[in-house]
């Protein structure tokens, strides 16, 4: 098969291979991108492998950085772009957890496309278009099937992480995962233990935000995988209501608030959930937020001040929450609350401390935050303007008792 009409992407990459095969060498497209041309999807980047040796690529291009040497890959800069340019290698390289550091270096294409992870990755492009397919990639991508390469049970010992990629494939691409494919992930699931959080929390997510996430979390729960997975082990039972959902997350806080709210945590846990998942301070703030607001808008109305601290963007990500939950909350009222109030930013308040200090004679001190609070909760709550006169008027008031 040749693909005759290649995107721009590839075209402009073509430089690349054609100066390997001028120096002597063999170079392909490989991997992801050859999967997407085929798919028609959008393609990001391409990776191209050959059988140069890295130093051998570093004297062809003028420009290289060394970004992955120890694995045999040269990053190289062509135009304006970059390039991943690797050598033929085997499986060690995809991160074996027993020899993580070990490289093996093979001479040919097929030795190298054989110990990748699925049949549809495990395609090559020549610089011709012709499409090199050793596995059966090309029926596997025509019937929507996500198949290990050879033995699955061999592939997932040389990365656990690809159990976890497999099942993401299936929610990104709408594919389903081959039986046999399925059983090994069931049989040697045990081993996702030995991959770092990240990277299980990448695929994860692309699970979540993928598509078919009903269909890929169906996978994850039916091969058991999920029982293996940070903090979820025992909760299948309650992550199946995932599958009767007709929504789901288009973002990252709300993909994680939905897995807490399903796995019903208490607000307690959340902080530890999340830390444990290695994601960063800000998203587990966020997620920590859209919690806490769910739970409210889940029992009663949020007050002008509830309203005013979890923002706007906590309040959309929370209607977008109970809504693939199908909890009956007005999101148009809300926002439209939030949008009514009288400031949405403790700086568009009329005074600040130093008002007080100075017009009030309030000394400075602790006293002078806990005044301004109670004048912010006043302005929101709609007893007073917020205006220099009025808030002077309150805080004279109320400095009798705080
Ligand atoms: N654990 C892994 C990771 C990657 N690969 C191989 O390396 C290629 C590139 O990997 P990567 O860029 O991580 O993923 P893609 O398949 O390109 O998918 P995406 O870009 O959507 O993440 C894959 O297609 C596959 O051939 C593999 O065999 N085993």
């Amino acid at each position: 098969m040749i693909v005759e009409d290649l995107p721009q992407i590839f075209k402009e990459a073509r430089p690349i291979i054609k100066n390997l095969e001028q120096a002597g060498f063999k170079a392909y497209f490989v991997g992801g991108s050859v999967r997407d041309l085929l798919l028609k999807r959008p393609i990001h980047d391409v990776d191209i492998a050959t059988n140069a040796y890295p130093a051998e690529v570093k004297r062809i291009f003028p420009v290289t950085i060394d970004t992955g040497i120890q694995h045999g890959t040269v990053t190289v800069k062509y135009g304006e772009e970059f390039y991943e340019v690797t050598t033929f290698r085997t499986e060690s390289t995809y991160q074996d957890f027993r020899r993580p550091d070990h490289v093996e270096f093979v001479q040919n294409l097929s030795e190298d496309l054989k110990r990748r992870d699925f049949t549809i990755n495990a395609l090559a492009m020549a610089g011709s278009g012709e499409i090199i397919d050793h596995f059966g990639g090309i029926t596997d991508l025509n019937n929507k099937v996500v198949r290990a390469v050879g033995e699955a049970r061999e592939r997932f010992h040389e990365d656990a992480l690809r159990m976890m990629r497999a099942v993401r494939f299936v929610s990104q691409l709408g594919f389903t995962l081959e039986r046999d494919t399925k059983k090994a992930i069931t049989e040697n699931r045990e081993l996702l233990h030995h991959i770092a959080v990240e990277r299980i929390r990448e695929e994860f997510l692309k699970l979540g935000l993928g598509p078919d996430s009903k269909d890929g979390f169906s996978v994850l729960i039916d091969s058991e995988l999920i029982e293996d997975l940070p903090l979820l082990a025992g909760k299948s039972s309650l992550l199946k209501n995932y599958l009767t959902l007709n929504f789901f997350p288009t973002t990252e806080p709300i993909f994680w608030a939905l897995i807490i709210v399903l796995i019903k945590l208490t607000n307690d846990e959340v902080r530890a959930f999340m830390r444990t998942w290695k994601n960063s301070n800000e998203v587990a703030h966020q997620v920590q937020q859209i919690v806490e607001c769910f739970d409210i808008v889940s029992e009663r109305e949020l007050t002008n001040r509830e309203l005013f601290d979890f923002g706007v963007t906590t309040l959309a990500s929370t209607i977008d929450l109970a809504d693939i939950l199908g909890e009956p909350v007005n999101g148009v009222v809300l926002i439209d609350r939030y949008n009514h109030l009288p400031l949405k930013d403790a700086h568009e308040l009329a005074v600040d401390g130093r008002f007080l200090m100075a017009n009030l004679g309030i000394p400075a001190g602790p006293r002078i935050g806990r005044l301004l609070q109670l004048t912010l909760d006043a302005i929101l709550a709609g007893q007073i303007k917020n205006n220099q006169k009025s808030i002077a008027k309150y805080v004279k008031k109320i400095t009798s008792v705080v």
